[in-house]
């Protein structure tokens, strides 16, 4: 199966942290025209700065040209120099998932009215809106996942940067994690969760995914800005080392074409070593500083082409398709879509 990008991945949401700001860049004279007003509210107001802004933007976009090939590069790199000091873990095995999970699935997968009941007695339905958690992974399981990730930092092995806003962390298919444990526990156990509580979403249909590991150390990342994923479901797991700070917020879900409610009320959830947290990827979230310690945290941004092909998430049009390598932004040629833009 070959996946796409939309051609809106090379000119929309790009992310200037200084000026906290998400901006589409086709040329400068759209720029300035769009951005000018609120970028001079925000500090950016001399010509200096203006342009400064254009060249970060477009290095940005060179990145994002250059990402498929760049990423394959460093996934050889990777799996001809790395040694892992785990290399068990890369195979998923039932023993490193939590007893109480594997009892969700079941229950899941059973789907009949009776079971409804033993669903809702094994998963939590948080305060925020369709926010579900449960436990995942074994304590052990954790353990393990987090010093193979230290291993890996500690490797002079070339590093991708996990999405746009963050700078530290893990990108698992180029670790070599995507083939034989992140697809297989999407399939074989996430789905069957996700095909009950987001049907809307594609929950279903899911048939890729983007993870990777965040990782949040004071005088690296330390949070994590106000935003939406490219998903349309993600999951969300601590991996257990000790950090203070670091909730998870909620506020209001994204709307094409509205301006951010300002009076959005937000809901706050800590993250717990071992739990999963499972949100559509549209309902914006945030992380909040850590004060001290370290956060590692699996990110799966779990895609469904059946939902993104009728509608790119990020520019709300009928996606235009670049091809690309390996999952791309999980956007296929199948012509059978479900329309989520109306919901
Ligand atoms: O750090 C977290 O818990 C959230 C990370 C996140 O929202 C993301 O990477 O999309
Ligand atoms: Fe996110």
């Amino acid at each position: 199966m070959t996946y796409y990008v939309c051609r809106c991945f090379f000119s929309n949401n790009i992310f200037l942290k200084q000026y906290n700001l998400h901006v589409t860049y086709k040329d400068e004279e759209q720029f300035k025209h769009d951005y000018l007003q609120i970028l001079r509210k925000r500090g950016c107001n001399t010509e200096e700065k203006i342009r400064e802004a254009c060249r970060e933007i477009q290095k940005e976009i060179s990145r994002r040209r250059h990402l498929g090939e760049e990423s394959l590069k460093r996934r050889n790199v990777i799996s001809s120099h790395y040694t892992p000091v785990h290399p068990e873990i890369y195979h998923l095995k039932e023993e490193y998932l939590a007893s109480e999970f594997l009892a969700l699935v079941q229950a899941c997968k059973a789907n009949k009215s009776a079971s409804l009941e033993e669903i809702f007695d094994r998963i939590k339905v948080e305060k925020a809106e369709r926010v579900y958690t449960f436990p995942i992974f074994t304590e052990e399981f954790c353990r393990l996942f987090v010093e193979e990730l230290s291993h890996f930092e500690d490797s002079d092995c070339p590093k991708g940067r996990p999405n746009t806003m963050n700078k530290y962390g893990v990108l698992l298919n180029e670790l070599g994690f995507d083939e034989d444990f992140l697809t297989p526990l999407r399939e074989h156990y996430i789905a069957a969760i996700t095909s009950l509580m987001y049907p809307d979403w594609g929950g279903a249909f899911l048939d890729s995914h983007k993870a990777f590991v965040v990782k949040y150390k004071l005088g690296q990342d330390t949070d994590l800005n106000y935003h939406y994923d490219n998903a349309e479901i993600t999951l969300n797991v601590s991996l257990g080392k000790t950090f203070t700070g670091g909730e998870l917020y909620f506020g209001d879900m994204f709307r094409p074409r509205e301006t951010s409610n300002q009076n959005a009320r937000f809901t706050e959830i800590s993250h717990v070593p071992s739990i999963a947290l499972l949100h559509r990827g549209q309902h914006r979230h945030g992380a909040s500083p850590i004060t001290s310690g370290e956060r590692y945290n699996l990110i799966i941004w779990m895609r469904s082409s059946a939902v993104r092909n009728a509608c790119c998430p990020m520019c709300f049009e009928e996606p235009d398709l670049v091809p690309t390598v390996g999952f791309g932004d999980g956007f296929t040629k199948q012509t059978e879509t479900v329309d989520v833009c109306t919901v």
